[in-house]
């Protein structure tokens, strides 16, 4: 089963009088339980088709099929629900609200939802338990270092349950040895939960962390290949 599938994807910006063509006809589908690295120089456009393929800007053209639904015919409503229940984000700089406590940073996905976060009590000890982080609950993101803090961005992509997860350079701000346990958690989070991951990444070791490599230049996909184990 597909997770996401990508065809003749085109987006432009219109900065002052000129357009510039950012991705220029992209396809590619991601199956369930994969984890998707999109590599490419700066300004390649791999953060702009991440945006698209998690919902949070419109492509010009072409479609995004999301376990088989277009997201064009989706009305803005359904969208922002099914970016609150089905997908998950985890950006570069953590994203947090920092005079909220861990947990209630977490909780966040679920009280904007609209739902009762008494239900999701056991569900967030598990979550906490997972990231390593079950004695830092009540604290404030800005007790945390680095790469706690990712944790806790990483667990309120999580706690939705999403099919999933967008990852915009996830350990761009973090030292080697930090950015290399946070990648052995995605890779736990794919392997043992069995969630799609997709992220963008300069790391070339960030990348081996996955099952597949799409390098984009200047808009548009000049490979595609399986990651082999080494
Ligand atoms: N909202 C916007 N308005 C105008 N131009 C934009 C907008 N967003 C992105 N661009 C342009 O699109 C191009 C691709 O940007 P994008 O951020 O997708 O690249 P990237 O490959 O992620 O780069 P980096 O690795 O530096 O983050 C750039 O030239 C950028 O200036």
């Amino acid at each position: 089963m597909k997770a996401l599938e990508v065809s003749n994807l085109t987006k432009s910006f219109l900065t002052g009088k000129e357009e510039a063509q950012v991705l220029k006809g992209i396809d590619f589908s991601v199956d369930k339980g994969e984890f998707v690295s999109i590599m490419g120089p700066s300004g390649s456009g791999k953060s702009t088709l991440l945006y698209l393929l998690g919902g949070l800007d419109k492509p010009t053209g072409g479609n995004i099929y999301f376990e088989g639904k277009d997201l064009s015919t989706v009305k803005k409503k359904e969208m922002s629900k099914l970016r609150r229940t089905k997908i998950g984000f985890v950006f570069q700089f953590y994203n947090l609200v920092q005079n909220l406590s861990v947990e209630d940073n977490i909780m966040l996905p679920i009280i904007l939802d609209g739902k009762n976060p008494r239900n999701y009590e056991i569900k967030l000890t598990e979550i906490l338990e997972t990231i390593g982080l079950s004695d830092k609950r009540k604290q404030t993101p800005r007790e945390l270092s680095g790469g706690q803090q990712q944790r806790v961005a990483i667990a309120r992509a999580l706690i939705a349950d999403p099919e999933i997860i967008f990852l915009d350079e996830p350990i761009g701000n973090l030292d080697s040895k930090t950015g290399k346990e946070i990648m052995e958690l995605f890779r736990k989070i794919n392997v043992k939960y069995g969630k799609t991951l997709i992220q963008v990444t300069h790391s070339q070791s960030a990348a081996q962390y996955g099952t597949s490599i799409i390098r984009l230049v200047d808009g548009e996909i000049v490979e595609q290949r399986e990651v082999v184990a080494i």
